[in-house]
């Protein structure tokens, strides 16, 4: 059964695999019967309310991992329909370059368009503020280049991504360092963060045990917080003050909205100054149009 959502189907086989299913409830009208999503469809619906952002002429910065993977087959989509004409694409990833040129995206780069109008995006964590974790794909140095030389940057996330604070998955929160003595860089992280219950550990490729080398031939030294991180920009400017380290996965203030798709529907969160704007969509409304 396909959920009635505007601009897409929900495939009617689902994998588990890792994915965490959750049921919709039914419609009250018109009567519809209940239908399960999986966190991947959840990940779809985010990325495709995002694209719809998306206009002819833009410069878009193209996001990596499994959610930014819809938003770029969706633009994709409409170009190839014709509803979107003369998009640049640039990626944030070697990932993503690959699935765009795939795909026919045109691609260009920073060099030759500094100002990005749009960058769509998924997120590790998001906080109440809008403040992110990036990076558990391994991309965050080119993600925050081309996310914080955007005018918009649109996050894009299932609900398990939400955190009351930064950290607050206990999951990873990546740095990248360069590998020179990558050890001692490894040390001198875990220290500054020593009041935090701060672990920290090379990252290895799942598959191969090898080092984990990202598109910058860097290393990522992957941080783990027992406690809460405190102020990120202090957090921020201890860990950018180290030599040897590149950058964080800590997107302080960068996002501009965030996209969540959870199990009741939408929820659109923009910034409007200082402000956090929230609006939020049933299934039923999506249904029905916005
Ligand atoms: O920061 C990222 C890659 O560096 C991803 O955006 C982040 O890891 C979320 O990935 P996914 O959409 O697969 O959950």
């Amino acid at each position: 059964m396909a959920v009635a959502y505007p601009h897409f189907v929900v495939s009617e086989t689902h994998t588990p695999v890792e994915q965490t299913k959750l049921m919709v409830p039914p419609a009250a009208s018109p009567p519809c019967p209940a239908v399960t999503l999986t966190q991947d469809d959840l990940k779809k619906i985010a990325a495709y309310k995002a694209v719809e952002h998306v206009k002819s002429g833009m410069v878009v910065g193209l996001g990596t991992g499994s959610t930014a993977k819809h938003a770029v087959d969706r633009i994709a989509q409409l170009l190839q329909q014709g509803k979107l004409k003369d998009i640049v694409g640039i990626a944030t990833s070697m990932k993503t370059y690959e699935q765009a040129v795939s795909l026919g995206i045109p691609l260009s780069d920073l060099d030759s368009h500094p100002t990005v109008d749009l960058a769509i995006d998924g997120a590790d964590e998001v906080d109440p503020g809008l403040n992110l974790v990036k990076g558990r794909g391994g991309s965050l140095l080119r993600e925050k280049m081309i996310e914080s030389a955007s005018k918009k940057f649109i996050v894009i996330v299932d609900e398990s991504k939400l955190v009351n604070h930064i950290g607050g998955s206990k999951l990873a929160m990546p740095v990248e360092i360069i590998p020179f003595c990558w050890n001692h860089s490894l040390k001198r992280l875990v220290g500054l963060f020593a009041d935090k219950g701060c672990l920290g550990e090379l990252r290895k490729c799942s598959e191969s045990g090898k080092i984990y080398v990202t598109d910058n031939g860097n290393y990522i030294i992957d941080l783990y917080f027992e406690n809460d991180i405190g102020d990120l920009n202090e957090a921020s400017d201890a860990i950018l003050r180290l030599p040897g380290i590149v950058e964080h996965g800590m997107f302080i203030g960068l996002a501009t909205s965030v996209i969540v798709a959870g199990v009741n529907g939408v929820t659109v969160k923009t910034k409007v100054g200082s402000e956090l704007e929230v609006d939020s969509f049933s299934y039923n409304d999506l249904r029905n149009g916005f």
